[in-house]
């Protein structure tokens, strides 16, 4: 009987992760396949596992080389520590099971693929035959702008792209989440009374409001400042060249998921977290190698995978269905705001919404496993 391990399952990656395979059925499935699954803890050994349908055992020590080697594949959405303490020493052990990770830590790595299966099956086809074992889930910003545009990719129609996002506060964890909100209830609280009276002057709501977001009675112990009603400018890492790490991570990954780094196409912009729940947006700008009509452009992108739509360039279908509200929780990609721009026949610009939890981190692993078993 094959063996999978989940690491992180009950994190929010985690959680979608295990809502995904439930909604598929894939419990069901693997058993039928003599597939078991086994849990794994950092905190709760010996603890009962999670009711996904089928019987599963206690959980087990996540950090045990042993009880790991069992396992012919690992699934770890526990994070990057987590993935820097226990792979190298698994792999030293002479594990030779596959690995999938959620973390950012192995993407960049020679023997990993960066996996998106919709954008580059042929990439992790390839490294299935010859003989890849780490398979790791995309920055999730990369992953949805190439769920969006794989299409005008596939058709190497792309000389370049800048890429301006909207990120939500789930990319930075569960905890960011909940301080989003009590920053929203806070902001709201603090107005109530001149909220509640029409007579009320605006200029003393706004003085109000703009005091309190700069003030340390807002809760920010997470994002360090105020999130709600406002934006902040920068996710990740500084690094020395003036890029954000998340910014840094457009080019690389983007390339590496498509099998080009040695012709890379360049992919640059500015990354911004705003008070979005879970879903990230962004607006592109796309430099095309050559003039294409917008009709065959839409084609393109509509015919990419099943996933992505084209949002007609108009301002009600827009404000219904291009939006994080519009997204949240739902595996589609919509592609709207599609037009060339004054600077030439060549640019065009666009705008796009994905669910950052799903295509954005669990269901590229959740299909990889699936690919595999
Ligand atoms: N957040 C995101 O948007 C994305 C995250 N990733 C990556 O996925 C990895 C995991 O991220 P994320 O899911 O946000 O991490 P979480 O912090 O939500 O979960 C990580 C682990 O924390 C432990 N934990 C402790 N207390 C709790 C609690 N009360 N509820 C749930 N879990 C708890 C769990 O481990 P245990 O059960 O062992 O105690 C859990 O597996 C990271 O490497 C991240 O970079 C990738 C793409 C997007
Ligand atoms: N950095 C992303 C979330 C994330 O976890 O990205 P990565 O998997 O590349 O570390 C965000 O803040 O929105």
């Amino acid at each position: 009987m094959k063996k999978v391990g989940f690491v992180g399952w009950r994190g929010m990656v985690g959680s979608v992760l295990m809502e995904r395979m439930q909604e598929e059925n894939d419990f069901a499935r693997l058993k039928g396949k003599g597939v078991e699954p086994i849990f794994f803890t950092t905190s709760q050994l010996g603890q009962s596992g999670p009711d996904v349908g089928v019987p599963v055992g206690a959980l087990q020590d996540a950090h045990d080389v042993d009880a790991l080697r069992e396992m012919d594949v690992i699934i770890s959405c526990q994070g990057g520590d987590y993935t820097g303490k226990v792979f190298q020493p698994l792999r030293d052990s002479g594990w030779e099971g596959y690995w999938i990770d959620a973390a950012s830590s192995l993407r960049m790595k020679d023997d990993a693929v960066v996996i998106l299966d919709p954008v580059n099956r042929d990439v992790i086809d390839r490294a299935l035959n010859d003989g890849v074992k780490n398979f790791i889930g995309g920055n999730c910003t990369v992953s949805l702008m190439l769920m969006a545009i794989g299409g005008l990719f596939q058709q190497d129609a792309v000389e370049w792209v800048s890429a301006m996002t909207y990120q939500a506060a789930s990319g930075a964890g569960a905890r960011n989440m909940r301080e989003l909100i009590s920053q929203m209830g806070c902001i709201q609280s603090n107005v109530a009374a001149e909220l509640a009276d029409p007579a009320s002057a605006i200029l003393d709501i706004d003085r109000k409001t703009s005091s309190l977001l700069r003030s340390a009675d807002l809760p920010q112990s997470e994002f360090g400042v105020a999130l709600a009603g406002s934006l902040i400018p920068y996710i990740d890492k500084e690094l020395e060249n003036g890029q954000s790490r998340e910014e840094w991570k457009a080019q690389a990954e983007t390339n590496k998921i498509l099998g080009r780094q040695a012709s890379p196409v360049p992919v640059d912009g500015v990354c911004v977290r705003i008070g979005a729940m879970r879903c990230h947006s962004q607006a592109l700008t796309i430099k095309l190698r050559k003039d294409i009509p917008m009709a065959d452009i839409e084609a393109m992108i509509a015919g990419a995978n099943d996933w992505v739509s084209v949002v007609p360039n108009h301002r009600e279908e827009t404000i219904q269905h291009l939006t994080p509200a519009a997204v949240t929780g739902r595996l589609d990609v919509p592609v709207g705001r599609l037009r060339k721009l004054n600077m030439g026949p060549e640019y065009l610009t666009a705008f796009t919404v994905g669910d950052q939890l799903l295509w954005g981190a669990a269901e590229p692993l959740r299909r990889m496993l699936t690919i595999l078993l």
